[in-house]
């Protein structure tokens, strides 16, 4: 056994990080977590943010790069510092973003790699006043950790508005004869239109905007139909409209009216082979994304009399160029990006984006965010405690293994009575990996970017459901972390399969440490602990708590597994205080303790 006796200090590459304590555990476990709820879709759904730790000492600084309403900038101005500077270039953008701690934008404002880059990491927070995020460039967000929040639901009247006004005028000619009479014409001939009352309506993007124009068309007579591959068939059926496939959608209608976000899949959805399968004369209004429409196919397509017109919001490049021949086209209307340009909107999204930004940089939970999974917020309340447990385990497991940057290879086990079905582990997963990465390196771990930083240090998480009897009231009765193919810096936390093993519970809201390798111990998982393995024998108790009393060490628990009596035991001492190196190295001279480790939580 005296090979066994390696007595373990402190090393620096484990010592935790010098952030502030919330009250809470739970903060704790998530330096900074902010609570919000939404309108939008009913449920309520809500999300764990991390920001700055520097926001607690100091104020923090909001950039708010484009006009943003009064109300929301009295909002973050009661909380940080907010430096409004409009029509920055993306030099100067990139210049001033290493001195903030969130930047607000509209969609005039590319949010690029290298701001994300130019911030050396102390952006958190990016937030989009508005709904549509392909501004942003979230890899990069996720990559760095930085959260980016949008403000989803008020605008979405102002849009749907907007769209109807556009159809209407499209229909009327509105924009065209109105400038014809400011140029002395009266020309009641050429302006004859279109009625709406009995026409097809395609509307493509059935969300929230989608489903508000589907809402007013049927109130204009018109028949409504809508594609979108992703909405729930009752919200359709609610208001009367019928879910068909992209094809009949677009050959079907008699306009067409475009809802749906710009993202890969969507670009240029509309083209030469979509507009050829169209009805001749369809007319076509975007309040979307230009990107959703190639530009070129659609002058080809109004050429060719296939769209008789369009009424367009939004341009692929903006403002557009004043020669575009698609701005130019005498029978195209065309508005700049003004879908959610209201006094009321505009307010409502200052607001909500300026709550969403704060409760960020606070620290607590949030509902708005488009980067990370959304955790429903019973599920969060619920899991707060095991949350904290997670990350505990996967911090213990990691400074039990000798050279922890080998870590490679994690698996984790969820004893719960509840159906698989019924536990979301991804919170969890998280924060064991924020755990077992954050001591061994200096990377900010957060719920952002936790799988991706995992990923990235080619660290695999697997995990596993034990599915027990008994009543599924609480969501977990344990969780195991297990590290394999690493060797241990304490060899009794090795499993008889050869992997390092933790385990902990929860009691009475307190994530305990219920069990190291194959020993069962019982300490609550606060503080810092010291393991010990020795034989098992009277006294030992008393030696190891003297010398640590004597040191003015505090100890706060000490629980004592054994294989069997007066073989060995490993002992578990939760401590307050660290202990000096003299003391570690007096309790490792106790004869009878074969080896320890002294770990920080
Ligand atoms: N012009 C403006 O000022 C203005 C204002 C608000 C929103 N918008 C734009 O409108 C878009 C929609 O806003 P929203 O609030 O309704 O968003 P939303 O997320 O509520 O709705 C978007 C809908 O598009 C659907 N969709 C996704 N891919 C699709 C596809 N390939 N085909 C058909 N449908 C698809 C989604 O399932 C979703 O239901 C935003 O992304 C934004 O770009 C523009
Ligand atoms: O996506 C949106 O919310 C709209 O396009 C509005 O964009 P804006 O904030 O630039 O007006």
């Amino acid at each position: 056994m005296a090979s066994l006796k390696t007595p373990t200090l402190k090393t620096p590459s484990f010592a935790l990080s010098s952030k502030p304590r919330l009250p809470s555990a739970f903060s704790a476990a998530f330096p900074n977590t902010a609570r919000f709820s939404r309108s939008y879709p009913q449920r309520r759904r809500f999300l764990i943010v991390t920001a700055s730790s520097s926001s607690f000492s100091n104020k923090p600084t909001v950039l708010v790069a484009e006009k943003l309403g009064e109300a929301g900038l009295t909002l973050l101005q009661e909380f940080a510092n907010v430096d409004c500077s409009y029509n920055l270039s993306p030099e100067e953008l990139c210049t001033k973003i290493s001195l903030c701690d969130a930047l607000i934008v509209r969609s005039g404002t590319k949010v690029n790699r290298e701001v994300f880059e130019s911030s050396g990491g102390r952006l958190k927070v990016v937030g989009r006043a508005g709904v549509g995020i392909d501004n942003v460039d979230l890899s990069a967000a996720t990559e760095h950790g930085c959260l980016v929040v949008n403000a989803p639901t008020a605008n979405t009247v102002a849009a749907a508005e907007h769209g109807i006004a556009l159809l209407a005028c499209m229909a009327r000619n509105v924009a065209q004869a109105d400038a014809s009479v400011k140029a002395g014409k009266w020309q009641r001939n050429k302006y004859v239109g279109v009625s709406l009352v009995g026409k097809t309506l395609a509307v493509l993007g059935f969300g929230k905007v989608g489903s508000e124009v589907a809402r007013r068309a049927k109130g204009l007579g018109m028949h409504v139909i809508a594609h979108d591959p992703y909405a729930p068939a009752d919200r359709a059926r609610a208001i009367s409209v019928e879910l068909v496939s992209f094809d009949e959608a677009i050959a079907t209608a008699d306009f067409i009216s475009l809802h749906m976000p710009l993202t890969p899949a969507t670009n240029k959805m509309l083209n030469d082979e979509t507009f050829a399968k169209m009805k001749k004369g369809v007319r076509i209004v975007n309040v979307a994304r230009g990107g959703v429409i190639d530009e070129e196919a659609l002058v080809r397509a109004l050429d060719a009399g296939i769209v008789a017109q369009a009424a367009l919001d939004v341009f692929s490049e903006e403002p557009p160029k004043h020669d575009s021949k698609l701005v130019q086209h005498e029978r195209v209307t065309v508005t700049p990006h003004l879908g959610a340009s209201t006094m009321e909107a505009q307010e409502g999204v200052a607001i909500e984006i300026a709550e969403a930004v704060v409760g960020a940089l606070k620290g607590e939970l949030a509902a708005t965010a488009v980067n990370a999974p959304m955790v429903p917020a019973e599920v969060l309340t619920e899991l707060k405690p095991y949350v904290e447990l997670a990350e505990k385990l996967g911090r213990l497991a990691v400074q039990l293994v000798a050279g922890g940057s080998g870590v490679k290879t994690v698996k984790v086990s969820y004893a719960s009575s509840r159906a698989p079905d019924d536990l979301d582990t991804r919170l969890l997963r998280a924060m064991i990996t924020k755990g077992i990465i954050e001591p061994i390196s200096s990377v900010f771990v957060n719920l952002v970017n936790a799988d991706y930083t995992a990923k990235q240090r080619g660290l695999r998480i697997t995990e596993e459901r034990i599915l027990l009897d008994g009543s599924p009231e609480s969501p977990l009765e344990s969780i195991q972390v297990q590290i394999a193919n690493v060797e241990s810096k304490f060899a009794s936390a090795m499993s008889e399969s050869g992997e390092i093993k933790v385990e902990g519970r929860v009691k009475d809201g307190i994530p305990h440490l219920t069990k190291v390798g194959s020993f069962e111990v019982d300490v609550t998982l606060e503080g810092s602990i010291i393991l010990c393995r020795q034989v098992d024998q009277p006294g030992m108790i008393g030696t190891v708590g003297s010398i640590l009393g004597e040191e003015n060490v505090n100890v706060s628990f000490m629980s004592v597994g054994r294989v069997a009596p007066r073989k060995h035991a490993v002992m578990a001492i939760g401590v307050d205080d660290q202990p000096s190196k003299e003391t570690l190295k007096r309790i490792g001279e106790v004869p009878a303790i074969e080896e320890f480790v002294f770990l920080k939580l």
